[in-house]
């Protein structure tokens, strides 16, 4: 019954026109909502909002910003009301965005954008300046996400921001380091069925060490690490922040983010292990595999007595992010196809790790759950050596920005996750993925740049994918080149569009939130 595409005809759409240059320009803010123009049906029951954030603002006093995850914090608003619909949009106020806009010049220091020196200042003063440190960025571009009633807009350092869900208002700059023991949480946290919302963030230790910390918020969707019901599943990438290299570049000029990371060719990817329970342990076991980069897990789950981790993953070392600079993502397609070719390849992959080790002989493969080819074998030394299986691979072919039926299958065994595509590092479509059967399907269609696409289930569904997609699709170039997509989540047929006359930049991730007034509401 399920319409599985080809890879060949998967992958081969071209882009020869560069029409996605169009999602990594800037673009004003709207003062007011503006209308948008239904086509198709949108079922009743979906009342409420789609909040993303991307970058909005991609130069700043003539200069670009250099990379993907630079340009300015904006929010984007799709609401839902009674089939009609309305698009809004804001910059946040972040102290990031409001020192660049006045002076005109970049004064906090981006992921790959450095600082532009004051030209007010004389040498020894701007030496004095660097000297006490740059400042971290609240640059808050990366994602959104509810804790209790409020709503906060984040990146992955220590400040997170409180923004107005309705007006888009910036309420607040929250420090995180007054609150807790870290340096910066990811900008994926778990929630709980409670409300419970789990995070885990960087800490930096004695001796120049880093330590990782799981960080617990009391009742308040996908995550940078894995929680089933009884775990916190982390893994630990061979690509990582030089520490001496991090707090040194804060005392000259021209250092960023990037400039600080560092691949470990010899190390490997590392699994870690911890108990939900405050009392329990952290597994002693060293899980390890080859190296791959990660930036997004799907799902993880226990199972018998093993713990099913399924990931979107980049094989090797080499730091994918090196090729997320805009100007290469802005290159004629032709030069994107190569520089991609360069680039670590893409592979959705699920590990298995087994929990009863000490039983076990060394040599032989661990996991016996029937539905899987992953393996794990105790080697002489300890340490316990897992070989994945392939749920999806297409060639530089990504399936990334993964959701799934959050608030049903988070931490528990599942069937479907949904995607976006992207082709050579080009949204070019959205991928739903039987992890059961490793089928999939794919929307598209030409000219069009799609973003993650959030899972939304029906009131009262039985089926784990009775629900819709929801997904900002540009198309530069059409009469209206932008649009909210509905698709049926089963069959990835398009309900409805809503669209806008007005071209919408990149967006990274965001959330659905359901009317409050709404009778039907079910949180996602
Ligand atoms: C949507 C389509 C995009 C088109 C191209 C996409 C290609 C994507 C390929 C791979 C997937 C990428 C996943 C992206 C995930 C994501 O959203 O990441 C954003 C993360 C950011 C911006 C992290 C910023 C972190 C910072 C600034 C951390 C700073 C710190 C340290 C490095 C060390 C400790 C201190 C501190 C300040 C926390
Ligand atoms: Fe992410």
């Amino acid at each position: 019954m399920y319409l599985c595409a080809s890879i060949v005809s998967i992958s081969s759409l071209q882009h020869p026109a560069a029409g996605y240059r169009k999602i990594f320009e800037t673009v004003e803010e709207l003062e007011e909502p503006i209308p948008a123009t239904v086509l198709g049906l949108i079922p009743s029951w979906l009342k409420g909002s789609v909040l993303r954030m991307g970058p909005g603002l991609f130069k700043v006093g003539g200069e670009p910003l250099n990379h993907l995850f630079d340009g300015q914090a904006m929010i984007h608003k799709f609401d839902l009301q009674n089939g009609g619909v309305t698009y809004h949009r804001r910059f946040i106020r972040t102290d990031a965005y409001v020192r660049a806009v006045t002076e005109n010049r970049v004064v906090i220091t981006e992921f790959g954008t450095a600082a532009y020196p004051d030209p007010c200042r004389n040498i020894f003063s701007r030496f004095f300046t660097y000297f006490r440190g740059i400042e971290v960025t609240d640059n808050c571009m990366v994602n959104i996400y509810p804790v209790g009633e409020d709503f906060y807009a984040v990146t992955e350092t220590n400040f997170i921001t409180k923004v107005d869900p309705d007006s888009l208002e910036t309420l607040e700059k929250v420090d995180l380091c007054k609150y807790l023991s870290v340096n910066g949480v990811t900008a994926h946290p778990h929630t709980d069925p409670d409300g419970t919302v789990y995070n885990i963030g960087n800490c930096f230790g004695k001796n120049m060490s880093l330590a990782y910390n799981i960080v617990k918020i009391p009742p308040a969707q996908e995550g940078d690490f894995g929680m089933t019901e009884n775990h916190f599943v982390f893994v630990e990438q061979p690509v990582k922040i030089n520490l001496l290299k991090f707090l040194s570049a804060w005392s000259f000029r021209g250092a960023t983010y990037m400039d600080c990371f560092e691949s470990n060719q010899s190390m490997g990817t590392w699994f870690h292990l911890a108990s939900k329970d405050p009392a329990g342990y952290m597994s002693s076991h060293k899980f390890r595999t080859s190296a791959f980069n990660i930036f997004h897990h799907i799902n993880a789950y226990e199972d018998d007595s093993f713990i099913v981790v399924d990931l979107c993953t980049w094989k090797g070392f080499d730091f994918v992010y090196n090729y997320l600079y805009l100007a290469n993502l802005k290159q004629e397609w032709e030069e994107v196809k190569k520089a991609a070719l360069r680039a670590p390849q893409p592979e959705v992959r699920r590990y298995v790790l087994p929990l009863d080790i000490h039983k076990e002989e060394p040599g032989k493969n661990l996991v016996s759950l029937s539905y899987t080819t992953a393996t794990a074998v105790l080697h002489t030394d300890g340490t316990v050596w897992l070989e994945p299986e392939v749920l999806f691979s297409g060639p530089r072919l990504a399936f990334e920005f993964p959701q799934i039926n959050y608030s049903r299958c988070s931490g528990k065994k599942y069937s479907f996750a949904y995607g976006l595509g992207l082709n050579h590092f080009i949204p070019d479509r959205i991928v739903k993925l039987d992890v059961q059967s490793r089928e999939s399907r794919a929307w598209r269609e030409d000219g069009c740049y799609p973003s993650e696409p959030l899972f939304v289930p029906t009131p009262g569904a039985r089926d784990e994918d009775d629900g819709v997609l929801l997904s900002i699709v540009v198309k530069p170039g059409a009469e209206r080149p932008a649009f909210l997509l509905l698709l049926d989540a089963v069959e990835l047929t398009e309900l409805a569009r809503a669209e806008v006359d007005a071209v919408i930049p990149v967006t990274l991730h965001g959330v659905y939130r359901p009317a409050t007034s709404d009778p039907d509401r079910e949180d996602p």
